[in-house]
Formats: C-alpha cells, structure tokens, sequence
C-alpha cells in the first residue's frame, strides 16, 4: 500500500492491520511527565531587537533552552498567521490529490527534488508507520509540485520566511555559545545561496488504535536546526530527562529543535534531541518541517573553539550531504546515524599501536 490515507479512506479498517502495531507505544506511556515542564519560549522579536539587555536576556534562554531540552517554542517570529495557514491548506490539498497525481512523486531516492510515500524507509522498515510524507529539496534550488495550482508560490514564501528565522536563531545560538554572532553561518555557509533546506510534511491520518500504531518513532532529525508547525492537532513528544513530554505550541509558534549536525559543530554540547510522533484516532494531524543545514558538500565536524582547550572532539567529520544517505540507508531509530561518527579514542590507540609495531618491525 503506497499510502496510509488511501487505506484509512477506503473505509474498511477497524483495527490496525498486523503490519503497523509498534511493540512498544503502550508499555512507555508510563513514562510521560505526569506534570510537563514548562518548554522554554523564545521571543524572536525580542532576540531580534536592538535592545542590547533584552536581546542578551533571550539570548542566555535560548542557550539554555539548546543545552537542557534541544527544543523550544519561538513566537512572534514575524511568519504571518495567512502564510502559514495558505502553507497547511496547500500542503493539505496535495495530500488530497489522487494517489494518481502523487504517484508522479513516488521516488525512492534522497536526493529526488520531490518525493512522496509511507512509512520511513518501506524497504527496510520492520514495522510499518502510521504517516505517509512529502519530502522536498527547497534550497539551493526550490522544486514545487505543479498541483495544488497554489502550491508553488506559498512555498516559495514559507520556505524564505523559515530560512530567514533560522538564520536569526542560528546567531543567537552562536552568540549563546561564545562565538561571533555570525559564526556559524559563515562557517557553514548557511546563508549562502547553496545552503540546504529540506521540507517534509507528515501526514498522519486518523488511527483507529492510536495506542497501537506510531506516527514517526523515536529519532533526532539531520540538520542544525528543524523549524516545525502543526494544524490544530497535536502528537509530537519531546524526551526530557528521560521522560517523553507531550508538546502543545502556543498559538501560532513555531516548534524548534536542534538536530544531529548541531550537535556534531558543537562538540556535544547542544544535543539533538529525541522525539516522536504519536497518532490519534480522531482528525488527521499535519506536522511541516523544515531542515536547515549547510551545503551539501560541506564537511560538518566539532568547531575547533569549542574542541580546543584539552577538549577532545567527540566526533569525527562527515560530509552533509554523505549523513543524508547514512540516515535515509537506515531504519529511523534513536540516533543511531550520529553514533557511527563518535569519535572512538580506543580505535584510534590500537591504530596508532598497530602503525607502532609495523614501523618497528620495518
Ligand atoms: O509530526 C511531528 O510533530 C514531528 C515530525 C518530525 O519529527 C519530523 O518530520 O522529523
Ligand atoms: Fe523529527
């Protein structure tokens, strides 16, 4: 089946068919926060002000928001309320075309401007997810389906708007790490006219055993920062101190987190943080993402201001462009992906102890 909304809409489920139940969704809901802690809330015009006191004031919040959750909400960010309800109306309208018109975009590669589908990564997905997706490339270059007739123009503009937001905060977080406030833009050329920006949109439509079924399981998402909205309705679960969170955004807002490239140039000190998607059994939800990083070809590894000092880098550096593969090649798990680059010191002692040997011997 291509699509999880074709087999919801052609009205015959009652339960979940075998191949969706997600083995653990039920035994760690005991895990929940029973009282949420309050997600911090950055106030992007304030960040953006040219009152130095303030503006340092949500700079150290958003630090700490990076350092202690890798995940906050940002309001008064300055994206229109009609912009981003065209961005979900269209966005929703091409997830009403027929499985015709989307089949055009059935591509199975990373790297195709457009593709849509089900699940994660079908071919090798155990267990198949309760979401069928949109994924596009939107910068360098600003690929648009042809339908919605609309579609292309308010991506267009949503797709700026997000980057310039992104661009803000990334100054901000290099501020609150001690750099120049341009640090880690221009060092990875986030904004320049090859930066990469991906957009997916998550379509989970109304499960009959929500408790049974996963929308997207636990994982951390590629770039250094994801900027992500909703419709009305919520799903998306934040792991904080070992608990899951369940996220309500403040009307309006935009729900941020930082990814595995930022957790990468940081040397660790910003994590990605883990999320999921849960699903629910009353209206389709429909979460957009965008994923902001650096050039494709750009070579992501701690920044050596804050890998110096007798601090070790924790990993070690991948092309951006080689981790998209990595991630897409894999079954989406935790942070497995960020894993392989831990940079392990007793690998590199028995490399150095074997060319040891081999010049001694020679
Ligand atoms: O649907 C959501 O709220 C989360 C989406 C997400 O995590 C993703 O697309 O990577
Ligand atoms: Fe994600």
């Amino acid at each position: 089946m291509f699509s999880v909304k074709e087999l919801v809409e052609s009205g015959r489920l009652t339960s979940v068919p075998v191949n969706y139940i997600f083995n653990n969704t039920g035994s760690d809901l005991h895990c929940m926060l029973p009282q949420p802690e309050t997600v911090p809330v950055i106030d992007f015009s304030i960040l953006t002000s040219h009152d130095p006191d303030q503006r340092s004031k949500t700079i150290a919040k958003l630090g700490f928001a990076c350092l202690e959750w890798g995940f906050f909400m940002v309001i008064n960010h300055g994206v229109s309320e009609m912009l981003r309800d065209e961005m979900i109306r269209e966005t929703e309208s091409f997830f009403d075309l027929s499985g015709e018109d989307k089949r055009e975009y059935a591509g199975t590669k990373l790297f195709d401007p457009i593709r849509c589908g089900t699940s994660f990564n079908p071919t090798v997905d155990k267990t198949l997810l309760w979401r069928d997706f949109l994924k596009i490339h939107v910068h360098p270059h600003l690929n648009a389906p042809s339908k919605p007739s609309g579609f292309s123009k308010v991506l267009r503009e949503y797709c700026q708007k997000t980057r310039e937001v992104a661009i803000e905060l990334l100054k901000g977080i290099s501020v609150s790490l001690g750099l120049d406030p341009s640090y880690i833009n221009e060092k990875m050329r986030v904004e320049s006219s090859k930066s990469h920006q991906l957009l997916v949109a998550n379509m989970y439509p109304p499960c009959p055993q929500p408790e049974l079924a996963m929308g997207l399981p636990p994982h951390s998402d590629h770039g250094f920062l994801t900027i992500l909205m909703q419709n009305g309705m919520d799903g998306l679960q934040v792991m904080h101190k070992g608990k899951w969170v369940s996220i309500k955004p403040l009307p309006n807002s935009f729900l941020v987190n930082t990814g595995d490239h930022m957790e990468i140039l940081t040397n660790g000190k910003y994590k990605s943080v883990l999320h999921r998607a849960v699903v629910n059994n009353k209206a389709a939800r429909l979460s957009i993402g965008t994923a902001h990083g650096p050039p494709l070809d750009t070579i992501v590894r701690p920044a050596t201001e804050l890998a110096a000092d007798g601090v070790d880098p924790a990993y070690i550096g991948i092309k951006y462009r080689n981790y998209l593969e990595l991630q897409q090649s894999k079954t989406l798990s935790g942070k497995s992906c960020l894993d392989h680059l831990v940079f392990r010191y007793d690998i590199l002692a028995t490399t150095f102890l074997f060319h040891f040997i081999l010049c001694a011997a020679f």
